[in-house]
Order: C-alpha cells, then sequence, then structure tokens
C-alpha cells in the first residue's frame, strides 16, 4: 500500500500489571497514532501519541503480538519485561497488517547487535551530553525481508519455500521477540502476516502481493481522506480489487461494505446495500421508508454508519437511491447530503442498469443513480481507472472498448464471429455457457448434472447460524446444497493461491471424491483437493455470519446478470436473446482473453448502450478534464427521448466517444 507501513491511527488501551498480574495503571486512547522508531543507538520502539497526549515509548523487546483477530483491525502486544499489554482496535485492518509486518521485519531483517554492545553504545551517547533523538524506521528492505523471511522459516537457504514444522504448529500466541540477540522461531507469526487467506477482509487475502498501479492508488487516497468519490472504469480495471484494498485501509467501526447485489457484495466481504438499508425493495412510499429504516434496529445501524461503500453502483435504482438519501437524513437527524455519511461508489454504467419492475405493463423508465438529484449533491470526486487488468491483449481491449459504447464495426464483428468454431476446451473442461435468463443458466446445470453416469454427492454448508442459510444462500455462490458428481463441471470459488492459477472463477472438473471432498482438475492440468472454504458475511449490524462449504459451483452455465464482477476462464456465449443494453458487454468482458471465447451467433444488433449513460460519460469525462472536484449529476444530463441506438443524436455520440475513447486503447 502507498501508505506508510510504520505507522497505524486506532484506539488504543494501555494495561500495566504487576508482577503477580494484578492490573494496576490503565491509559485509553479513543484515537491514538502509533509509530515505529528508533533511538540513537537504532533500539526499536512504539511511540503512542494520543489526544492532547504526550507521546509515549514502549521498547520493542521480548514483545509477544497477538494478532489472530487483524483482519477485524484487532491485535495486541504484549511487552513482557515492561508488564505491560497494549490493546489495539478499530485499526484499518491492511495498514494494520503492514504495521506488525514492518515491527515483524525491522526486529529480525536486520543484522543484530548484542545487548552488552547496545549497552556499552547507550552509555557513550549519555557520556557525550548529546539530547536523545528518535527517528521513524526506514521502509523495508529487500534484504531485511529476506533475512527475516529466513529466520521465521519461510525461506530455505536457496529461494525455494520450506515447509518448516513450526510452520504447521498452531499456536495462539506468536512470539517475536529476540532474546539475547537471537532469533527465536516466529514461522506462525510470518506465516500469518506474509501469506494469510482470511475472508472477512479479502484484501489481507492472497491478493495481498498484488499491488495497486498509480490511478487506483490516487482513488485510495481520496477515499482515506473522507471524500465522496465515485470511481468508474471498464471491466476488469480492478474496481472491485481497489474497493477491497480501500475497505482495508479505512477503520472497520462505522465502515459499511455494500454491493447492489448479492455476488457483488461477497466479492468485497460486504452484504447487500438493501440489507443494509432496511427500507425493504424501495417500493414504499418515502414517510413508511422513513419508518421502517427509525425502527431501533434499522436506526442503530444508520448512525453508527461512518462510510458507506457500494460496489456495482450502475445496477442501484436512481430512485431508491435518492430515497436512502432522505431516509440517511432523517434517521441521522443530519441535514448534510447523505446525514454526513461519506459516500465510496463504484461501477460502470455502461454495464447492466439496474432491474425495472414494470408496472401495469407500462414502458419502465430506467432512471440511474447519476440522474438523482441525491447523487449531484453528494459525489465530491470522481474517477476513471483506464488500465485493464483483467485482459492482456490489447486487440481484446479495444474491441471491448467498442463494444462498452455500443460500437460495432465490420472488422470487430468479423473478428468476435471467428470466435464461433474456436476449440476452448481443454483437459475435459467444458466452456461456460453464458445465459441472458437465469432460468435457463439453472436448468442447463441441473439436466447436464443428471445426464453424468454415477452417484450424486451432496456437500452440506455449515452455517454459524442455521436460521440464516437463506440469506447466505441469495449472497454468496457456495450453496448450502452443492451436489456434485465425477466429472461435473465446476468453477472454483475463492482465490486459493493467485500464482497456481487457483483463483476464484478457475474452472475444471471434478475428477474424484477423495477424505469426504471433491479432487478438481483445473484447466491449467493442476489438481486441488478443495476441502472447505470459510466465508464470512458481515450483516448490517456490524455482527458476522461464516458458511463453510466446498468451494464449488456448477459451472455448466451461468447467467449474465449473476457474472458481472466475475472472472471466468473459458466461456461459450449464445447473444440471441440480449435484452438489455450493456448485457453483451457484460458477457465478452467475463473472459480473459479472445482464445478462452466462443460466440456462436455474434451479431452487431446485439450490441447497444444505453443513450443517458453515453451522454452522462461525456459529460464526465469533459467535467473529469476540467477538475476532479465537481458536481455531476441529473441537471447536466439532456435526457434523450429515444433509446434507440440507430438515433442520428446517438450516432454523433458515439462517434465523438470513439474519438476520444472512454478508456485509452494502446
Ligand atoms: N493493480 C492490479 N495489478 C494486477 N492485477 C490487478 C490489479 N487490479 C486488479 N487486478 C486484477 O484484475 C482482475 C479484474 O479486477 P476486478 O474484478 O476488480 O475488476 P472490475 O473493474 O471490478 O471489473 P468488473 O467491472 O467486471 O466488475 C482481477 O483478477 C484483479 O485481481
Ligand atoms: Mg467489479
Amino acid at each position: 500500500m502507498d501508505l506508510n507501513d510504520a505507522v497505524v491511527t486506532c484506539a488504543i488501551n494501555i494495561l500495566w500489571s504487576n508482577s503477580v498480574g494484578v492490573t494496576g495503571k490503565k491509559i485509553v486512547f479513543k484515537t491514538a497514532t502509533l509509530r515505529l522508531v528508533r533511538n540513537d543507538v537504532r533500539e526499536l520502539f512504539v511511540e503512542v501519541t494520543g489526544e492532547k497526549a504526550k507521546p509515549i515509548k514502549f521498547k520493542l523487546r521480548d514483545v509477544m503480538v497477538h494478532k489472530k483477530f487483524m483482519s477485524e483491525g484487532k491485535a495486541s502486544i504484549n511487552f513482557k519485561s515492561e508488564n505491560c499489554v497494549m490493546y489495539l482496535s478499530n485499526a484499518p485492518p491492511g495498514i494494520l497488517m503492514y504495521f506488525l509486518r514492518t515491527i515483524f521485519i525491522k526486529l529480525n531483517g536486520g543484522e543484530q547487535k548484542d545487548e552488552a554492545t547496545t549497552q556499552k553504545q547507550l552509555r557513550a551517547h549519555m557520556l557525550s551530553g548529546k539530547p536523545s533523538a528518535f527517528e521513524e524506521v526506514s521502509p523495508i528492505t529487500t534484504t531485511e525481508m529476506i533475512m527475516a523471511k529466513k529466520k521465521a522459516g519461510l525461506l530455505g537457504r536457496g529461494t525455494a519455500t520450506t515447509t518448516s514444522p513450526l510452520v504447521s504448529q498452531k499456536r495462539r500466541y506468536d512470539d517475536i521477540s529476540r532474546e539475547d540477540g537471537k532469533s527465536i522461531s516466529q514461522a506462525p507469526a510470518a506465516k500469518k502476516l506474509y501469506q494469510d487467506k482470511d475472508t472477512a477482509t479479502p484484501s489481507l487475502g492472497v491478493e495481498e502481493k498484488v499491488k495497486l498501479c498509480e490511478e487506483q492508488l490516487e482513488v485510495l487516497r481520496a477515499c482515506t481522506s473522507g471524500k465522496n468519490v465515485f470511481f468508474t472504469g471498464s471491466a476488469g480495471t480492478g474496481k472491485s480489487f481497489l474497493l477491497r484494498k480501500i475497505i482495508s485501509a479505512l477503520p472497520p467501526d462505522g465502515t459499511m461494505a455494500t454491493a447492489s447485489t448479492g455476488v457483488a457484495a461477497c466479492l468485497i466481504g460486504g452484504t447487500t446495500l438493501h440489507a443494509f438499508a432496511g427500507i425493504g425493495g424501495g417500493d414504499y412510499g418515502l414517510q413508511r421508508c422513513i419508518e421502517l429504516a427509525s425502527r431501533p434496529a434499522s436506526a442503530q445501524i444508520w448512525r453508527k454508519c461512518k462510510r458507506l461503500i457500494i460496489d456495482e453502483i450502475s445496477m442501484v435504482d436512481g430512485q431508491y437511491f435518492e430515497k436512502i438519501e432522505t431516509v440517511a437524513r432523517h434517521v441521522r437527524k443530519n441535514d448534510k447530503p447523505f446525514g454526513g455519511i461519506q459516500l465510496i461508489l463504484c461501477g460502470d454504467f455502461l454495464q447492466l442498469p439496474p432491474v425495472v419492475k414494470t408496472e401495469n405493463n407500462s414502458t419502465p423508465t430506467q432512471r440511474f443513480c447519476f440522474q438523482s438529484n441525491a447523487w449531484e449533491k453528494c459525489i465530491q470526486c470522481v474517477f476513471e481507472l483506464k488500465e485493464v487488468h483483467r485482459q492482456s491483449d490489447p486487440q481484446f481491449v479495444k474491441i471491448l472498448n467498442h463494444i462498452r459504447i455500443g460500437h460495432v464495426n465490420e472488422e470487430i464483428t468479423k473478428r468476435l464471429r471467428a470466435t464461433s468454431k474456436q476449440k476452448i476446451e481443454g483437459n475435459g473442461i467444458l466452456a461456460t455457457q453464458l445465459c441472458s435468463h437465469t432460468n435457463d443458466a439453472h436448468s442447463i446445470n441441473e439436466s447436464k448434472l443428471e445426464s453424468l453416469d454415477g452417484e450424486k454427492v451432496l456437500f452440506r454448508a455449515e452455517d454459524s447460524d442455521a436460521n440464516m442459510a437463506k440469506q447466505l444462500d441469495s449472497q454468496l455462490q457456495a450453496t448450502s446444497q452443492l451436489y456434485l458428481k465425477i466429472n461435473a463441471q465446476v468453477m472454483l470459488l475463492k482465490n486459493i493461491n493467485i500464482s497456481a492459477g487457483l483463483v476464484n472463477g478457475a474452472r475444471g472438473v471434478v475428477v474424484r471424491i477423495e477424505k469426504g471432498v471433491p479432487v478438481v482438475r483445473f484447466k491449467n492440468n493442476r489438481e486441488y483437493l478443495c476441502k472447505h472454504e470459510k466465508w464470512i458475511i458481515k450483516t448490517a449490524s456490524g455482527g458476522t455470519i461464516t458458511r463453510r462449504q466446498v468451494p464449488l459451483k456448477l459451472a455448466w452455465a451461468f447467467s449474465i446478470h449473476k457474472s458481472q464482477g466475475l472472472t471466468l476462464d473459458c466461456v461459450e456465449m449464445s447473444l440471441s436473446k440480449v435484452f438489455e443494453a450493456g448485457q453483451a458487454y457484460v458477457a465478452l468482458s467475463r473472459a480473459k482473453s479472445l482464445d478462452s471465447l466462443r460466440i456462436l451467433d455474434f451479431d452487431p444488433k446485439q450490441v447497444w448502450a444505453n443513450a443517458q449513460v453515453l451522454q452522462y460519460y461525456k459529460l464526465f469525462r469533459r467535467h473529469l478534464h476540467d477538475s476532479t472536484m465537481i458536481p455531476l449529476g441529473a441537471k447536466n444530463i439532456k435526457r434523450e427521448k429515444s433509446n434507440d441506438p440507430k438515433t442520428i443524436a446517438l450516432a454523433k455520440l458515439k462517434k465523438s466517444l470513439m474519438d476520444k475513447p472512454l478508456v485509452s486503447i494502446s
């Protein structure tokens, strides 16, 4: 992360006890800053600076760190020789992890002096009469990192990773102290700090090594500085990935991570916006919505919320957004936009629009969030991510950028039609069919599973609260009951090991059942024993519910709506029944490359973009060039009478967007 790895701001309680363990002095800081500093003789200290308090320093010698709840922003540091424990809470989990890692590496990654030498130097310094000076530790160097890893038994003598017996040893506390200048084994601590696979905050997981690019860092900075931010970008520019990093850089108390759909919410470790808001599906009148949100449980959630994060904002209905903005002001008794809650919104309006309920067979009036007055009032900063990370082939990226704005020419048609006959299957793994309608996908999976020989095996999920099974089913891709057979086509639902290709969305086939769990052969020929994984869902009230299940889902077919936000390995689609603007773009942009994609019946007519969205983006880009601090919203957007992509106005608009493509094409 771009932030200082030697500093963390959080709530801190410091407790001293006497030699028989009776608690004595206690200091409580609601907010304080911890800094790693060194003195003149390079001894390490943690410096605590609270509000209106003088800094206090604690020598980092003979310490134990308890970090089991690091992903919830909690940890403790036990200064054993001082009989003092420091409890940290409400720390941004990602920042806390880097802070603890810096302690670990600084303690173990340098050439260490023994105690006698240090004492000698200290005496000399005191005699010199110079005032003591402390300075912040320098950034971690590669040498320090390698040395620390070696000492922890995470690196062998060569470069290969070793499996030290201590690595698998389960310990409640991780002793990272050095005694007598020698390192004791810190393998579990190190393993956790380098390879944590916790899911409550996915950014602390296996993605930790993937670094944000410069444009993503700029958005992160705006979010951590408290601004109301909307960031957009085409499919695969890393919006959800960045959101996970943003969530882990914010204090957990009052940070509500939500998304318009369950699948998207799960990808950022959050809940659905509807579950958070507590006003039902948004069909009630405003007065009723305020009443619903004012019920004690709902009102408490609204009052506690300091930062509201919404992914896949394109699928949030504009009227609903307007309603929750008013509800927020009423329930929080605060007249500021959104009742003073910081908003972090992200999505791509050129992907799927809100699902609109048709009343009395009338034509649905789609209202996007950006068309609401609330949007204009609330959004302070807008950003557009341009670097595509999902696809690396520049030709495919270029095609997708054209499709995104509903533009198809002969060259694109020819290239996409050429995929219709290509063989994308391999290793017994069939392509996943993307269907425009959910029911089609469901029945394909059912019938394909039935048609396989052999017994069906049931894998039941274990939920922390059996009464919440329905909510978990609606939010997670891992179902409460999963039926599999040998040769079933499946998709992995977790990032297990990025470098080994075992990532969320990886396609495979069940080859056998071993030790009661399925073994899957993936497209890259790797076999993996899919043991139970844990999903943690944050409830709107701040609690958590967990599900343990085999991380697989049947993958003969998915609906395009359920695939929004995903990266898929090997996909086939028929787009003849698409019914939404952006639907073909969402389907096509799930693929990583043209070689892993087969379009059966490509026709340019299947591709169109919503005219109002195009106009919004045109305006958006103009503002983006002037300044990023602008109100953007409905007032500035002239409504198109027709959605027909063939209108002259639209053609002109597309042309202007093509002259300056929304995403730079290399
Ligand atoms: N800075 C980065 N470096 C390397 N890979 C990245 C980076 N940012 C994102 N990625 C990877 O790119 C892929 C797409 O990211 P992500 O799903 O977040 O995109 P998105 O913008 O949310 O797409 P969509 O609009 O389809 O939801 C993921 O595999 C992610 O890990
Ligand atoms: Mg996404």
